[in-house]
């Protein structure tokens, strides 16, 4: 098991919801935490927070896009000044938004992909680096289709992908890194109190009904629930390339088939 104590821990979307959520388990359990948004206001206020609560300079603030590889390359250097490692990097920030669906394959599959990155290139052990821990966060409809966000569902399933794919070439090259995905159902956070709005389910807002009907069969996590699942695959040394999917009546690591389960048909 993976001690937390000294350890410091990047997370995107931080000032809010999952990502407030991810921050503060990781202070109780002794990492000191970087906060990375792109609302200034709520993120700040949150380090002051945060540094009351866990002990001042436990946590700091950085105002980050994740669309931005610049914005992002620049907290970055600006987290190891401040900081001098990274051990645990939570790529968390998303959105949905399938009107301006461009923005959100740039924010949740395109954000997940250079902030992994970023993290292998400063933690891979061929790199001179002391290896560590990313999760990244998808979703529930990274494993299944949510019929009113084929977009948001589509970056979900890239993050999954991606996600097992570098957990192997880490594993077959040895990067000394582990990468895990977390694969929540509905969980109670500003994300879904803001989704009724046609501004950003555009064409599939005749489908809420459906939605509606899927969230009685996945009824909704609370934040702290699924903080504990980002604790679990930081702290199992034993975990790279795991996908946890959380539920209401229960969490579990997803097993993928080794074989491609397939009925025949004739050509
Ligand atoms: N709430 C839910 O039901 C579920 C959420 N998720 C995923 O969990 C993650 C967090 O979602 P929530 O906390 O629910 O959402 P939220 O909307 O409550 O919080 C998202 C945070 O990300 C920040 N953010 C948005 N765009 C950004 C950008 N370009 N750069 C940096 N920060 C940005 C926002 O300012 C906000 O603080 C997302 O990836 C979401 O897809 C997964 C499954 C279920
Ligand atoms: C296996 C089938 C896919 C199940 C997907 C389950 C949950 C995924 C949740 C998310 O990732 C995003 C959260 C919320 C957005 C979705 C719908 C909210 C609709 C609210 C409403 O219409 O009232």
């Amino acid at each position: 098991m993976m001690a937390l104590q000294g350890k410091v821990a990047v997370v995107t979307g931080a000032a809010q919801g999952l990502g407030k959520g991810f921050a503060e388990i990781l202070l109780q359990n002794g990492a000191k935490v970087a906060l990375l948004d792109i609302n200034e206001k709520a993120g700040k206020e949150l380090e002051t927070q945060f540094n009351e609560a866990y002990g001042a300079d436990r946590t700091h603030f950085y105002p980050v896009d994740v669309s931005s590889d610049q914005q992002f390359k620049d907290a970055f250097q600006k987290i190891l000044s401040k900081f001098g490692q990274v051990d645990i990097f939570c790529n968390n920030a998303g959105i949905i938004n399938e009107k301006q669906w461009e923005k959100t394959v740039s924010i949740n599959l395109c954000g997940v992909v250079r902030g992994t990155y970023l993290a292998l290139e400063h933690m891979k052990k061929e790199n001179g680096g002391q290896g560590g821990v990313i999760v990244n966060v998808a979703s529930l409809a990274g494993l299944g289709p949510l019929a009113q966000t084929p977009i948001y569902t589509a970056t979900k399933f890239g993050v999954v992908g991606f996600t097992r794919a570098l957990a192997l070439a880490s594993e077959v090259a040895n990067y000394g890194v582990r990468i895990n995905a977390m694969c929540p159902a509905f969980v109670r956070t500003p994300l879904i109190d803001s989704f009724n709005s046609e501004e950003q389910i555009g064409q599939f807002m005749g489908l809420a009904d459906f939605t509606r009907s899927l969230m009685e069969k996945f009824p909704s996590l609370e934040v702290e629930e699924v903080s504990k699942g980002l604790l679990l695959l930081v702290k199992d040394d034993s975990l790279n390339g795991a996908c946890l999917a959380m539920m209401r009546d229960g969490a579990g690591l997803v097993s993928f088939p080794k074989e491609i389960p397939k009925t025949p048909v004739a050509l």
